[in-house]
């Protein structure tokens, strides 16, 4: 079977004077290396997107991290410039392809910036400069280091006994990076929580009663998906996910075809 494939919502970025549509190549990477999936990256616009013309193409939507953050106004709350960067494409993409690939049973792993996204996108809310909340650690990028540091495994999260998460990497204490300054702060009513960092923090995921593998993290098993086990074991359940979805479709293909 030819690999299989999955979506990767670009962001707006501007290198040059150009804008262009742009993916990080540790996200493309761990997809290929650690799930075995091949990738594409989904240009980001605002408006004229046919969301079922791109899920009728993939087996998967891979939701990758990203500097800027989900606009206010989409979970409700005024934007003032402290909430920025904004990516408004990237938004208007990535929030319809998150709600209608669960909507059709296509796997999803969204991390970090994917998670809140999947926490608004199922009506949730995130708080922004969590640092500066009472008894919350700093979770965001250390600062001025290359970026294996700033990637570097430093926290400690706990995974919930039964979660589907601990379904991929057991229950209770993994190490992982950290690199953010929001987080979900109203959890959507579909989503679970699965796992938390020692300040409270939600840190991973899942869709409620989800037909396929539906997963958020807010740490980056991408930069290390090659190397660090957990890490490896979540781009590994995704990979079998969208495999499995992969097969299904073909064999629905070929019963149509004899039928
Ligand atoms: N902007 C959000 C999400 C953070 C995120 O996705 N970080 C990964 C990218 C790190 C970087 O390249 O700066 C938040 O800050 O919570």
């Amino acid at each position: 079977m030819t690999k299989p494939i999955v979506a990767v919502p670009a962001d707006i970025r501007v290198f040059d004077g150009a804008t262009w549509h742009a993916a990080q190549h540790q996200y493309v990477r761990a997809a290929l290396n650690a799930a075995g999936v091949m990738s594409f990256i989904i240009p980001a616009f605002e408006e004229g997107y046919d969301t079922d013309a791109i899920l009728d193409r993939v087996d998967g939507v891979l939701v990758s991290g990203s500097a800027s953050n989900v606009h206010p106004t989409l979970y409700g709350k005024q934007a003032t410039e402290a909430d920025g960067p904004f990516d408004p494409a990237r938004d208007a993409t990535s929030l319809p392809l998150i709600r209608r690939s669960i909507e059709r049973a296509i796997p999803l792993l969204a991390i970090c910036r994917g998670i809140q996204e999947l926490n608004v996108a199922l009506g949730g809310t995130l708080a922004s400069e969590i640092q500066e909340q009472p008894g919350i650690w700093d979770h965001r990028k250390p600062p001025n280091v290359d970026r294996d540091s700033m990637y570097a495994v430093r926290q400690s999260v706990f995974v919930k006994e039964g979660s589907c998460i601990a379904g991929i990497v057991g229950s209770g204490e993994i190490r992982v990076n950290s690199l953010h300054r929001q987080a979900i702060a109203e959890t959507a009513p579909r989503l679970t929580v699965e796992a938390v960092a020692e300040d409270g923090t939600i840190e991973a995921v899942s869709v409620i009663d989800a037909p396929a593998f539906a997963v958020g993290v807010q740490w980056h098993p991408e930069y290390w998906a090659e190397t660090d086990k957990p890490s490896n074991q979540i781009f590994s359940a995704f990979g079998d996910a969208v495999r499995d979805y992969a097969a299904g479709k073909l064999a629905t293909t070929r019963t149509k075809q004899i039928a």
